[in-house]
């Protein structure tokens, strides 16, 4: 992906081009992280220098998760492009290179300078982008005047949004080792301390069954609601009946909208994502074994430090785990985190996104937060000292992450036209003092 968004890049007629080197990943003896695709567009130093951040790796897929078609071919059907990554976030990136193409075949000038930057490690907690930023931020970034990323979604499937916060992720594994190799369950079944049994009760002890996290001293470090926050989820545009069918189920936590969308937007979560090791395949195995790595994360908010987070995680994990009295190991591990951001969601770079919205759709956009998170946002905001905008295209229910993932064609085609506008009126916006 990175060398095919070069050769694209090129064609183009963008300049400057960089594949960075991430160098190795940590823990690993030889596994190279995917290079930081750099370009430029446009270097006029009386144009703004925007920004343009979206990633090219993807979600894990295989086609039999229950995909209707291979997940890494697009196909079109109706009004859909299915594949993995059409809407998180290989189809945004494209979009952009579509604006570049667009502007070449009308002969258009760009009214601002692009600066690009497309990372390969998103989806795994944007491993070494945060040092990248760090070390170019008087180099490839200097001068940027606003950071735009087209990487969430819509909160339903009619109405575009802007979106002025995500929350944050820590991602946590959780080791159990045992006997030397798997056993026999008829021979070993109530003879050792099982790996799975000693997980399940810890797993069972992170939440309550409403989904309440139980780890002491999350709750304490969430910056209270203030009665003015809350009154701003009076107004939004969100139903709940759209969201189960979504969803495709009735399984809601929540009964009215404003729970539902603090739960999501302003409250932490935490989610079990699955167990390395354990037996999984249809059939009845009866095995027991002998090591299982359990994987968990806590989506975070304002104002949950991620160092303190994994003093409380760790402290508690060990503290269950010692109450069990089992004789297996224990370790649990911080695997990644990125940071939440919230944002001001009228300032200068809104307003264009506004204005481009309001031309392209017609429709003034809802001002949203996202439950999902873009780990290198608030890196951008405080290492380049600029705005953060996110501007997405896909509706709420492209399935990102998920089976059939797709973007329907509509919201790519207008979509690409909205980022593009938005680079118009980004160049006549006045900057914020
Ligand atoms: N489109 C944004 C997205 O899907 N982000 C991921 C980022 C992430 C964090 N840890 C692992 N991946 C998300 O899960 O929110
Ligand atoms: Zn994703
Ligand atoms: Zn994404």
């Amino acid at each position: 992906m990175a060398h095919w968004l070069k050769s694209q890049l090129t064609k183009l007629g963008a300049t400057d081009i960089q594949l960075k080197d991430l160098g190795i990943q940590e823990h690993t003896k030889d596994l190279a992280l995917p290079p930081v695709v750099l370009a430029r567009f446009g270097t006029d130093a009386n144009k703004k220098n925007i920004l343009i951040y979206g990633h090219y790796d993807v979600q894990p897929a295989l086609k039999e998760d229950g995909w209707n078609t291979e997940p890494f071919e697009l196909v079109e059907q109706g009004d859909c492009l299915y594949g993995r990554g059409a809407t998180d976030d290989k189809g945004p990136v494209i979009s952009w290179l579509n604006i570049l193409q667009a502007h070449n075949e009308l002969k258009l000038e760009l009214p601002v300078n692009l600066v690009f930057c497309f990372e390969g490690m998103e989806e795994s907690g944007s491993l070494g982008l945060d040092d990248l930023i760090i070390a170019e931020k008087d180099k490839y970034f200097k001068g940027v005047d606003a950071v735009c990323i087209s990487d969430n979604y819509w909160l339903g499937t009619t109405h575009p949004v802007l979106t002025y916060g995500v929350r944050g992720c820590s991602y946590y594994s959780i080791t159990i080792s045992g006997p030397a190799a798997d056993l026999h369950s008829g021979l070993f079944g109530g003879v050792v301390h099982e790996p799975m049994i000693d997980l399940s009760h810890i797993f069972a002890k992170l939440t309550d069954p409403q989904g309440k996290i139980l780890i002491p001293g999350i709750k304490e470090m969430v910056a209270p609601l203030t009665p003015e926050e809350d009154k701003l989820y009076d107004t939004i545009n969100f139903d709940l009946e759209g969201f189960e069918q979504n969803i495709g189920s009735k399984t809601v936590l929540h009964d009215n909208v404003k729970d539902a969308l603090q739960a999501r937007w302003r409250y932490p979560s935490l989610s079990i994502h699955g167990v390395e090791g354990a037996f999984y395949n249809p059939g009845a195995k009866t095995v027991i074994p002998a090591k299982v790595v359990g994987k968990f994360s806590i989506r975070t908010v304002p104002n949950i430090e991620p160092r303190k987070l994994d003093e409380v995680v760790f402290k508690y994990v060990n503290e269950v785990f010692a109450s069990l009295k089992s004789k297996n190991t224990l370790k649990v591990e911080l695997v990644h985190d990125g940071d939440y951001w919230v944002s001001d969601p009228h300032n200068w770079s809104f307003r264009a996104a506004r204005k481009a919205t309001k031309a392209v759709w017609g429709v003034e956009p809802d001002l949203t937060r996202e439950g999902g998170s873009i780990p290198i946002t608030l890196s951008f905001q405080n290492n380049l000292n600029t705005s953060v905008i996110l501007l997405p295209m896909g509706r709420g229910d492209d399935g990102a992450h998920s089976t059939n993932e797709k973007i329907n064609v509509s919201n790519y085609i207008e979509g690409t036209k909205t980022l593009g506008s938005y680079l118009h009126f980004i160049a006549e916006e006045e900057k914020d003092a």
